[in-house]
């Protein structure tokens, strides 16, 4: 749980949102913003050209042979264009919207994207805001239709107070102030809700996963046979109903508030009404002006209703909009030397006492690692579940820098290393990979984009992955979907079923997505044969051998006999190498490698 104070939005947000807002959707549009301003410029005008043209005809009919043709027809051209006005105003408004929203959404995932390592992701906080940017890239067109509603407002506001202020300067001015608590009570409240929807987004997002998992096609073995159903669902339930809870205490205090603020207005029009009679009574007003001070009077409420509510409005979706900006202008986690290549490996990868914890708050998870990946060599790393292999790979691939300690690519410190250039001289099979609801040649040629272009090669890693075949059988070959979730391509005469793989040949793409980067000069194998059957583990145990030859590679398994050609086998033990050297060496030793691999081997021989 987030405490609430680090939630809290402070009076600075919206003033730099607007001007983000102002200038994204000026870039964005900036045509249909000039078209946007120039038509409502014209809607203001209208009718009081209208008011004009009327006066300059009666005041023709008036005089004798008058001629009123031209201003007739100039009453009935502004008559027109003040009904077609509105009309290209919502198309401007909508246009404007929609323009706004993609630019902002592509800044929005592009600066998402910055973020170099993991640690962002994994901050709950930093999730809400993701979430309530998104949104607030989409009512981008909400404030372009608040500025309009202000707009407005203000021009009638004038109107009736110039109206008011010809018949009592003082009542104006009472009915004014009492309409400024009225201002400044809804801009509070704006603020608060905002700090309220911040806060309630995690539940929002508890209960999106929930929804996700009761209805999506993941979960749905398990959720059936488990029996949990109903458990997911009171859950997702729950909280809903705790989201409402903090939006109903929301909705009093500003039921409290309006409430109050509406006795006020109602005490100052009986104030007023008190006066203008007791003025009449007196003889100082005349009936008309007791008429026309009650409509001004109303009319200056309502307008500054109007403008109250359009300027809090504003003010919350630009407190919305204060999210976007916060992720867009987020530092990334992680310092990132500047873009370019990292150097080819010629010596090789070094840890050299490094530690990590995954924040202050979690345990150690490596404790003083030093391990050497040489150049050309094959290195295993071992050790029990939970031992931070995968961690090891993850702080190799830059997701994370070491807490203490270092990690060199020939002698240089990752963190001086571009990211993007470091990974481009990395290719990895991870334990927990993606399955892309994509097409095959997809799954594939996201290990190297330049491959989409070169069919034979992502065939080619196919076959080393044993899974060309397999692909070539399927309806459309490689262009078969890999999902049942939705239909890909365009042609709806002729929509492409879906296909569903098994977790091994999943695997296989996998390994077919890290080989069609061969060319690059750390491999890293994390678990690959985990889902295979002894056949095919066996068979491409055989072909990684081949694959790593003269390569520098990390393989990590628990299958101990698919590392035993391995020119250096690690143990990591509680965040520590504890044994190092080849396979006869470790034996030899008789450590807990060899109490591991013996228990293995003895486990198949007692089968036999
Ligand atoms: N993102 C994370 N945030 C916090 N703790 C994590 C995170 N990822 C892993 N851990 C913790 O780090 C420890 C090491 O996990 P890691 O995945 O590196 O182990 P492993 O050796 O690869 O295990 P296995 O053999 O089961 O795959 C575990 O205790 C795990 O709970």
């Amino acid at each position: 749980m987030i405490p609430e104070e680090d939630r809290r939005v402070g009076p600075r947000e919206p003033r730099a949102s607007a001007a983000e807002a102002l200038s994204l959707i000026w870039r964005a549009a900036s045509a249909n913003v000039s078209a946007f301003l120039l038509v409502t410029l014209a809607s203001a005008a209208a009718p009081i050209a209208t008011a004009w043209l009327t006066k300059l005809v009666i005041d023709r009919l008036t005089t004798p042979d008058g001629a009123v043709g031209g201003l007739a027809l100039g009453l009935v051209a502004t008559g027109l264009v003040a009904a077609a006005l509105p009309v290209a105003v919502q198309y401007l408004r909508a246009q404007i919207g929609r323009s706004a929203h993609l630019a902002a959404t592509e800044r929005l995932f592009v600066a998402a994207g910055r973020q170099v390592g993991l640690r962002t992701f994994e901050d709950p906080a930093f999730q809400d805001r993701l979430r309530l940017a998104q949104d607030g890239t989409g009512r981008i067109a909400e404030l372009v239709d608040g500025s309009g509603g202000a707009l407005g407002g203000a021009l009638s506001l004038a109107g009736f107070v110039g109206s008011l202020l010809v018949l009592s300067p003082p009542m104006t001015a009472v009915v004014l102030l009492a309409a400024l608590p009225a201002l400044a009570a809804e801009i509070v409240l704006a603020r608060r809700r905002s700090g309220v929807e911040w806060g309630i987004e995690q539940y929002y997002r508890r209960e999106y996963f929930y929804s996700q998992l009761l209805t999506g096609v993941a979960a749905a073995t398990e959720i059936r046979l488990f029996g949990i159903g109903a458990f997911l669902r009171a859950r997702m339930i729950e909280e809903r109903r705790s989201a409402n809870t903090a939006v109903q205490r929301m909705d009093l205090r500003e039921l409290r508030v309006q409430g109050g603020l509406t006795v006020v207005s109602a005490l100052v029009a009986g104030a007023g009404l008190w006066w203008a009679v007791t003025a009449a009574r007196r003889g100082d007003l005349s009936i008309g002006d007791v008429s026309m001070f009650l409509a001004a009077v109303v009319g200056v409420q309502a307008s500054l209703g109007a403008l109250t509510s359009a300027i809090s409005g504003g003010q919350a979706r630009l407190l919305s909009f204060a999210h976007y900006l916060a992720v867009v202008t987020a530092e990334p986690d992680l310092p990132a030397a500047p873009q370019g290549h990292a150097p080819r490996l010629r010596h090789g990868v070094e840890l050299r006492d490094v530690w990590f914890r995954y924040s202050d708050d979690h345990p150690w998870v490596l404790r003083g690692v030093d391990l050497t990946i040489p150049h050309g060599r094959a290195v295993a790393l071992v050790g029990l579940n939970g031992a931070g292999k995968t961690t090891l790979v993850k702080l190799l691939c830059r997701m994370y820098d070491p807490t203490r300690g270092q990690i060199l690519w020939d002698g240089v410190d990752l963190r001086d290393i571009p990211p993007d250039g470091l990974r481009e001289r990395i290719s990895a099979v991870f334990q927990d990979h993606m399955n892309y609801d994509m097409t095959a040649r997809d799954n594939i040629a996201l290990g190297d984009l330049t491959a989409l272009r070169d069919p034979a090669r992502i065939e080619r890693a196919a076959a080393r992955a044993g899974i060309h075949d397999k692909l070539t059988g399927l309806p459309r070959g490689y262009d078969t979907p890999l999902t049942r979730m939705f239909v890909i391509g365009t042609d709806k005469d002729d929509p492409v079923t879906g296909v569903v793989l098994s977790g091994g040949q999943w695997q296989r793409l996998a390994l077919a997505r890290a080989f069609i980067r061969s060319d690059r000069d750390l491999m890293i194998l994390d678990e690959p044969g985990s889902g295979l059957d002894p056949e095919a583990e066996h068979e491409i145990h055989a072909r990684m051998r081949e694959h790593r030859e003269d390569r520098t590679s990390l393989l990590i398994s628990h299958r101990l006999s698919a590392v035993r050609d391995a020119d250096h086998i690690a143990v990591l033990d509680d965040g520590r190498i504890t044994e190092h050297g080849s396979h006869d060496v470790l034996l030899t030793a008789g450590g807990s490698y060899a109490r591991l691999f013996r228990l293995q081997a003895t486990g198949y021989q007692e089968a036999l």
